[in-house]
């Protein structure tokens, strides 16, 4: 591998579609070919606070995020250095122990609800995809995820969406559409986009 690896962004609110549309992606490529970073995996280490105190965390602030971590990982990917990537528990809140070694590929799919918030991220990425989701359908869809996969009750998941979820997609999230090459609706379900983004992909890796 000689050529630096293509970088692609993949925002969007929580529960709009991000991850679905990235293993759509992922799933029309061989294994060896694209590596996912999610920028979920870099929320501020919290391991020194109490869990009551990691409750109280606002997870949809920009300031939430070591981003500064995840810029200096995405330029040793981009240099062809392997990295040590942290691994999130949304369980408990915090960063776990383990780390996993990952070596670059030629193509790096940056995922998360912020990565076209801050200019230092978007400066990195050759394409940026937002995932655009009507907010009725975000909040369905994190009602069931959080319940069943991050150990929520429902009054938590409602709470956590108006007074923070809500507000910060409004502030930060939506805003940062404007910086996005492609937008796409509706999320993991739209195979016409996923289709587009795969043959540029290939176009892409087919010059390199
Ligand atoms: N088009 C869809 N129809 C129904 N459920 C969906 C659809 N896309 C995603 N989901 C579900 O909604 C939840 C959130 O989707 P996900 O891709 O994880 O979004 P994000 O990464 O943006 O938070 C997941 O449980 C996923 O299975
Ligand atoms: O400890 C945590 C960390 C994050 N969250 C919420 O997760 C979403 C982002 O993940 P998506 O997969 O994009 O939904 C974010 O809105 C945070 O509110 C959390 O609840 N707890």
């Amino acid at each position: 591998m000689r050529d630096k690896p293509v970088v692609i962004g993949v925002a969007g609110g929580s529960g709009s579609g991000k991850t679905s549309v990235t293993r759509s992606i992922c799933q029309r490529f061989t294994d060896k070919t694209i590596l996912v970073v999610e920028q979920d995996y870099y929320y501020k280490d919290q391991s020194h606070l109490p869990l009551e105190e990691r409750l109280n965390t606002n997870y949809d602030h920009p300031l939430a995020f070591d981003n500064d971590l995840l810029i200096d990982h995405l330029r040793d990917l981009m240099n062809h250095k392997p990295i040590e990537k942290p691994v999130y528990d949304y369980k408990i809140h915090t960063r776990s122990d383990e780390v996993i070694h990952v070596k670059p590929k030629e193509v790096i799919i940056v995922e998360g609800i912020l990565i076209l918030e801050d200019p230092r991220l978007v400066d990195l990425m050759d394409i940026k995809v937002f995932v655009d989701t009507d907010a009725d359908l975000r909040i369905i869809r994190r009602l069931l995820r959080d319940i069943k996969e991050r150990g929520r009750s429902l009054d938590s998941v409602i709470d956590q969406y108006i007074n923070s979820v809500r507000p910060a997609h409004l502030q930060f999230i939506e805003p940062s559409k404007r910086y996005a090459d492609i937008i796409i609706p509706e999320g993991g379900q739209n195979h016409v986009a996923i289709d587009i983004m795969a043959s540029k992909i290939e176009t892409i890796l087919a010059k390199k």
